[in-house]
């Protein structure tokens, strides 16, 4: 407490006092009043001192004569003294002591069966005890005046000992006139003051308590009648109720009892206090280890998910199923409702038909994850990060998003619109990110080679790649539909191939294909016409292909119908093949694209159950290498020597008598050696239109790469139908090292189910199909295997003379350039060749037997 309060206080409490001294002072002169105007005059001053006053009082004589007035015969035997009554005054003779003692006693009495408060004796003995006589006499007078009162009224059953007005003149001092009967009836507590001393606060409490009420209830007034509002304008009636209060209160011996009650109260709450703290104390503790536990438990209950996350992956893989995650993008429209109902951890979506009640609108979905509205380009990333890193183990990998048109996949992909340069998507986080791997990995660089009439980039940082990304975009159609403002015309694939050899001589080869599918959209809802319109019917056309594909895995159908569109037949190694594919399914949540989201997931579900098979590695051992690299050169050797012959034999005439023992080659054995080199065979236009059978390996190479191939300077090239050397599209060599590994990247965007390759043109021409572009940015080198190529041991000379010989006398009697049977019949080094070659086939295909099934044991 400060000084200026402590002052207040001191003040505040003298200010008390005074005043408890007047209202004092006030009563007893009311009572000497009475007593005089009543008993007779006591030759008391009008204002005595509370000496004269006891004094005046203590034979016990003047209140046996007051009481007896009122209620005769109350005390029956009155000692009396030898003065008459009129000349009592306080300075008569005493009487004895004994005498003043028994008519006291008697007062006493009497008073208490009026039940007025009474005093002790010895009260009159000392001065201090003033106040509780002057109380009684007013007492006194109070009863008398409600007896005549009541006897006026007829009343005389009830007649109540009035409450003495102790305070009746203390806010406004009156004359003793002017207190009414009726204040005194009001405000009678006799009953209540019996039981005053002694009296606890809890008493005293109900005391003020029943006061008020019996006061309020008599006067009719309510708490709700203001009673404050009626103090603040000083209200008759409240204020001699808040009298009364005070009255009850300044009462002495209450305030006695009071303020020992309040002591033991303070110290009762002090004590009350401290349990609490401590109580409250050792409630924070076990609150803090409750706290403690929930968040272990929360911590564990999220390390539990995200293994369950990563256990449910790890069987997917197992399965080679597709992860299939979805993504909702924030809503653009405030005044349309939102069809997301719930987005859970575990990859639990659910919708709500806005068209139904939530009972029966309610759709649930289960996915790898879902990523909501508030999901950021990073959020999305980490989770597909460690699928994309194996690229760099040797896995291919094929990402791509699907979804309605202006659902988010160019956002997920590729960024923000306006291109890749803030909030970057996939694209480049994961390029990004195999560049880091590729710099941790190598300590060198390759500078690459470049070849005429090729287009080359190669690419060594993430900038690179974005370049070309923009490239590839200049060459994406986007344009402004009702749907999505700057709406994808096209798909886009970005193709990162990965070459490496670790330091065992292993080399691995993988590629990522980073997919943004344009949006399948409803034409009366995109409102596009013209050529936008074609667009749209192709796109829709080319994903209903995709879906197809889909379904026919999901049902396991033998015949997958890849070749029904560009897009399907680019990505069958992906949804096909042992790879690891990731979907992304984008949803809108505004309401008017309820059905096309529905549509979205029960795709979206029906891909998450296709089964792939386990990925597989494509990694080939050291020996797998060079045994391959043996082949080749028995192959050339081989075929130089079938020339030879064939050329010896050309010249020299054939003779009739000779027996031609020929055994036909067998084309299907090499054909998969020649699709690693140079190829020789244009497949027919019927064979690349055929859409029923899943093509072999080479056919589809040829479908995809173009007609022919053809090697040039160590590195293969192909050539376009027409043979149009500037319309080469040419496989290059890019950064392909020794103990590194470098990335090249090829980027073509296709649309309309058609896609162009070559890069080369100097403007990517449009496809006949209308919207369609392809942008070829870099293509892989194959050229490994020939520059570390063992040479072929030339055939001794002599030996070789004979082949020569014999494949000449050959020739004299066949026509066909094809016969390697020929030597294989008519030269021991030829059978020979054709059994080594056997062999080594036998080798590689147990070798990559033997990794299938590590890996598929694993
Ligand atoms: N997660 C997201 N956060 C913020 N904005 C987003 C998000 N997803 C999409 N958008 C915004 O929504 C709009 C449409 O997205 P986007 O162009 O990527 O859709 P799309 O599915 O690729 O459409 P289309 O198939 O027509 O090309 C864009 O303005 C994009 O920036």
């Amino acid at each position: 407490m400060d000084d200026s309060s402590r002052n207040g206080l001191h003040g505040f409490s003298l200010a008390l006092a005074s005043r408890k001294a007047e209202e004092a002072a006030w009563r007893r002169y009311e009572a000497v009043r009475w007593l005089d105007s009543f008993v007779g005059p006591l030759g008391l001053p009008n204002q005595p001192s509370e000496v004269e006053f006891i004094s005046c009082l203590r034979n016990g004589l003047i209140l046996c004569n007051a009481i007896n007035k009122i209620q005769p015969g109350a005390v029956p035997k009155v000692v009396d003294n030898p003065c008459p009554l009129q000349s009592l005054t306080w300075d008569c003779q005493p009487l004895p002591a004994y005498q003043y003692f028994e008519n006291v006693r008697n007062f006493l009495v009497a008073a208490k069966e009026l039940n007025l408060p009474t005093f002790e004796a010895s009260d009159l003995e000392r001065d201090t005890f003033e106040a509780k006589v002057v109380d009684c006499v007013l007492a006194l007078k109070c009863f008398h005046e409600s007896k005549q009162m009541s006897n006026e009224n007829g009343f005389h059953k009830h007649v109540k000992s009035p409450l003495p007005l102790r305070s009746s003149n203390r806010m406004h001092p009156r004359p003793l006139s002017t207190v009414s009967l009726d204040s005194c009836r009001r405000l009678d507590m006799s009953a209540t003051c019996e039981k005053w001393p002694p009296v606890g606060s809890e008493e005293l409490e109900e005391l003020i308590v029943k006061s008020l009420v019996d006061s309020l209830v008599q006067e009719k007034e309510n708490f709700d009648g203001n009673l404050l509002a009626s103090l603040r304008n000083r209200d008759k009636d409240a204020v001699r109720l808040f009298q009364s209060i005070v009255s009850v209160c300044s009462n002495e011996s209450l305030q006695e009892n009071f303020s020992e009650d309040l002591k033991a109260l303070l110290s009762k709450t002090k004590g009350e206090f401290r349990d609490l703290q401590l109580q409250l104390q050792k409630d924070l503790k076990d609150l803090e280890n409750q706290v403690q536990e929930l968040s272990n438990a929360a911590l564990g209950y999220h390390n539990v998910v995200k293994e369950n996350r990563s256990l449910y992956n790890i069987v997917q893989d197992l399965k080679g199923n597709i992860r299939v995650y979805c993504r909702v993008r924030p809503s653009f429209n405030c005044l349309s409702n939102n069809v997301i109902e719930f987005i859970g951890e575990d990859g639990l979506l659910m919708i709500l038909d806005p068209l139904k009640s939530k009972k029966d609108g309610r759709k649930v979905f289960r996915f790898n994850r879902v990523f909501g509205p508030a999901a950021k380009q990073d959020d999305v990333f980490k989770d597909i990060q460690p699928l994309i890193r194996s690229v760099m183990d040797g896995y291919n990998v094929c990402i791509f998003a699907y979804g309605q048109t202006g659902s988010g996949k160019t956002h997920t992909m590729n960024g923000p619109s306006g291109g890749p340069d803030k909030d970057f998507g996939i694209n480049y986080l994961a390029l990004n990110d195999l560049f880091k791997i590729q710099n941790i990995r190598s300590c060198t660089s390759d500078t690459g080679l470049s070849l005429p009439d090729a287009t080359r980039h190669s690419v060594k940082s993430t900038d690179d790649v974005l370049n070309l990304m923009k490239l590839g975009e200049l060459n994406r159609v986007v344009t402004f539909t009702a749907m999505n403002n700057r709406s994808s015309r096209s798909h886009s694939i970005l193709t990162v191939y990965v070459h490496g050899k670790d330091n065992a001589g292993s080399t691995i080869r993988s590629c990522l294909h980073l997919v943004d599918l344009a949006g399948s959209e409803r034409v009366d809802k995109s409102e596009v016409t013209g050529d936008r319109l074609k667009e749209a019917q192709y796109i829709n056309k080319s994903l209903s292909c995709l879906g197809d594909v889909i379904m026919a895995l999901a049902h396991k159908n033998s015949h997958i119908p890849y070749r029904n569109s560009k897009l399907t037949l680019l990505l069958q190694d992906s949804l096909g093949g042992h790879a690891k594919t990731i979907m992304f399914a984008h949803v809108s949540p505004e309401e008017d694209s309820f059905c096309e989201t529905l549509s979205t997931l029960k795709f979206a579900q029906s891909v998450s159950t296709v089964e792939l098979g386990a990925a597989r590695l494509n990694k080939e051992s050291s020996e797998v290498i060079q045994l391959k690299a043996q082949v080749e050169n028995l192959k050339k050797a081989l075929v130089n020597n079938t020339q030879q012959a064939l050329t010896n034999k050309s010249k020299e005439p054939r003779s009739p008598t000779q027996v031609v023992d020929r055994t036909p080659l067998r084309p299907r054995r090499l054909s998969i050696e020649n699709c690693s080199t140079a190829k020789t065979e244009v497949p027919s236009k019927q064979e690349m239109g055929k859409g029923s059978k899943t093509p072999s390996l080479c056919s589809r190479r040829s479908s995809l790469e173009g007609p022919t191939c053809i090697k040039k300077d160590g590195l293969r090239m192909k050539v376009l139908e027409d043979g149009s050397k500037n319309q080469a599209l040419t496989f290059q060599k890019c950064g392909l090292i020794q103990n590194s590994e470098t990335i090249s990247r090829v980027s073509h965007s296709i649309s309309n189910g058609a896609v162009k390759m070559e890069m080369n043109y100097p403007k990517t021409p449009r496809s006949p199909l209308g919207g369609y572009r392809k942008q070829v940015i870099n293509v892989e080198a194959n050229q490994t295997l020939s520059l570390q190529l063992p040479k072929t041991p030339e055939p001794p000379k002599r030996v070789r003379n004979d082949i020569q010989n014999q494949m000449q006398s050959n020739a004299m009697f066949s026509s066909d350039a094809q016969t390697p049977s020929i030597m294989s019949t008519t030269s021991g080094k030829g059978s020979r060749i054709r059994r080594s070659m056997r062999t080594i086939g036998k080798l590689i295909n147990g070798a990559e037997k033997r990794q299938v099934l590590s890996k598929s044991s694993l």
